[in-house]
């Protein structure tokens, strides 16, 4: 397995590219099953989670071709409806094609994705809201067994919790349904107006884009279409962090701010100094960074995909924070290794304090999940001496290059191939 080697204390300077978003990409793509016309996304990321969607998909009859750098060409006709174990159980996303193919073809049997690292992960919202809409659902062998006899209709779904798959596993759904269908207390994150904005492109009729209420008025057919994927809201925070902890100056180019919610004004309140400028943001770090509060949230809050980043941006701050993880109950994984490299912090249930220190220091960590692993990499740069973070994979499933883009900024770095 691949390691990263890192020797930290280089102030990141120059500029890093933002890559499309992972999780607008791999839900964009699940688009291409709704219609037998090629769809065309632009700005797709190169991401291990992106070519495992890609061979689901093919496996499903869509055939994935890459046409161009950075853009992916959909295609086919449904050829079978069974999303099995062995890709499901590496990705988890991949729940993402029940809705599409149940709502297109009638039936759908997809493996369970179960949990996984950062917490239990059910996917009843998704299959209770299918079943609102008239599917007929039973759980058996590990799979979801989904039928829909005569066709999804619309339907009027409160979610008691904003679940983002859920929302668009719907939204998907009720593109093709008969009628009507209201989310209520929808997500709101990006990625959805992204989703929002493809489907509307293949002739879907949705309003509401943006707003915690969406209708989605079902239609006879989806046709094709071509579509930008917005950039990576949490590679752009991710790296945010990069250039406070190093106390740098970095350009992350393509970056939105309005994308980043709640994030942007936490890292301010941090000591982080950022603007706007036409070609993205512009991140540095002229003095010290001071312990500040964050608790996870639905978008427009705090992402839980930056909680374990900030993390390790306050365990070098003055001062004590306090961080809440309320997304997810298992999402503090990083928090031994931190220690490990001299980090103060203790987790009581579903918060954790970090205690600033003055310095980490370099030591050969896990990785235990996709953002846990960059909150080690964010350490390795900032520890005195050298870190070593071993299982990458989680890395390379949500960030493209990091090696490159880091190395471009001055940071000594790099990947010792298994
Ligand atoms: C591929 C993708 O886009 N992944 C993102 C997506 O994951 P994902 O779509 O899986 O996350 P959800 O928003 O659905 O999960 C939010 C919470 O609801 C719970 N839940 C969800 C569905 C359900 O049927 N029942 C249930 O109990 C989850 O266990 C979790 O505690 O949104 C998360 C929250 O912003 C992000 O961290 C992930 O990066
Ligand atoms: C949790 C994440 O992804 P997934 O939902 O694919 O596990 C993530 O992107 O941080």
């Amino acid at each position: 397995m691949d390691r990263i080697r890192i020797v930290g204390g280089r102030p990141l300077e120059g500029i890093i590219d933002i890559s499309g978003a992972k999780n607008a990409a791999l839900i964009l793509m699940t688009a291409g099953l709704l219609t037998d016309e090629r769809l065309v996304l632009t700005n797709v990321p190169e991401l291990a989670d992106v070519a495992t969607m890609g061979q689901l998909l093919a496996q499903h009859g869509i055939a994935v071709d890459p046409i161009a750098p950075r853009t992916l060409s959909l295609g086919g006709v449904i050829t079978n409806t069974e999303a099995p174990y062995d890709i499901v159980r590496k990705m988890r996303a991949s729940i993402l094609v029940l809705g599409p193919l149940l709502t297109r073809t009638r039936e759908a049997r997809v493996s369970l994705p179960g949990g996984c690292a950062i917490g239990t992960r059910p996917v009843d919202l998704h299959l209770k809201g299918l079943e609102a809409m008239g599917a007929e659902i039973r759980l058996e062998g590990g799979y979801i067994d989904a039928t829909a006899p005569h066709g999804l209709h619309g339907a009027t779904i409160t979610f008691p919790f904003v679940s983002v798959g859920a929302t668009e596993n719907l939204m998907l759904a009720a593109s093709l349904a008969e009628g009507e269908t209201v989310l209520i207390n929808a997500a709101r994150e990006p990625e959805i107006s992204d989703l929002a904005a493809c489907l509307v492109a293949m002739g879907a009729q949705i309003s509401g884009v943006g707003t915690d209420r969406l209708t989605i008025t079902g239609v006879k057919a989806l046709h094709g279409a071509e579509h930008g994927i917005i950039p990576d809201r949490i590679e752009a925070g991710t790296y945010a962090c990069a250039a406070a902890i190093t106390g740098g100056s970095v350009l992350l180019r393509g970056a939105r701010p309005d994308d980043l919610g709640a994030v942007l004004a936490t890292l301010g309140q941090a000591g982080v100094d950022i603007s706007t400028t036409p070609d993205g943001l512009k991140v540095s770090r002229r003095n010290g960074l001071h312990g500040t509060d964050a608790m996870t949230e639905p978008f427009p809050g705090f992402a839980t995909d930056m909680q374990a980043q900030f993390m390790t941006l306050m365990a070098v701050a003055e001062g004590a924070s306090m961080i809440t993880e309320s997304i997810f109950e298992n999402r503090f994984m990083h928090v031994p290794e931190l220690n490990r490299m001299g980090a103060r912090i203790n987790v009581h249930g579903s918060s954790a304090i970090v205690r600033g220190v003055a310095a980490l220091s370099g030591a050969p960590v896990m990785a235990t999940d996709l953002r846990a692993s960059f909150s080690l990499v964010l350490a390795g740069l900032a520890a005195r001496g050298e870190t070593i973070v071993n299982r990458v994979y989680h890395l390379d499933r949500g960030y493209e290059a990091v090696e490159r883009k880091l190395a471009a900024c001055g940071a000594t770095i790099e990947r010792l191939a298994a």
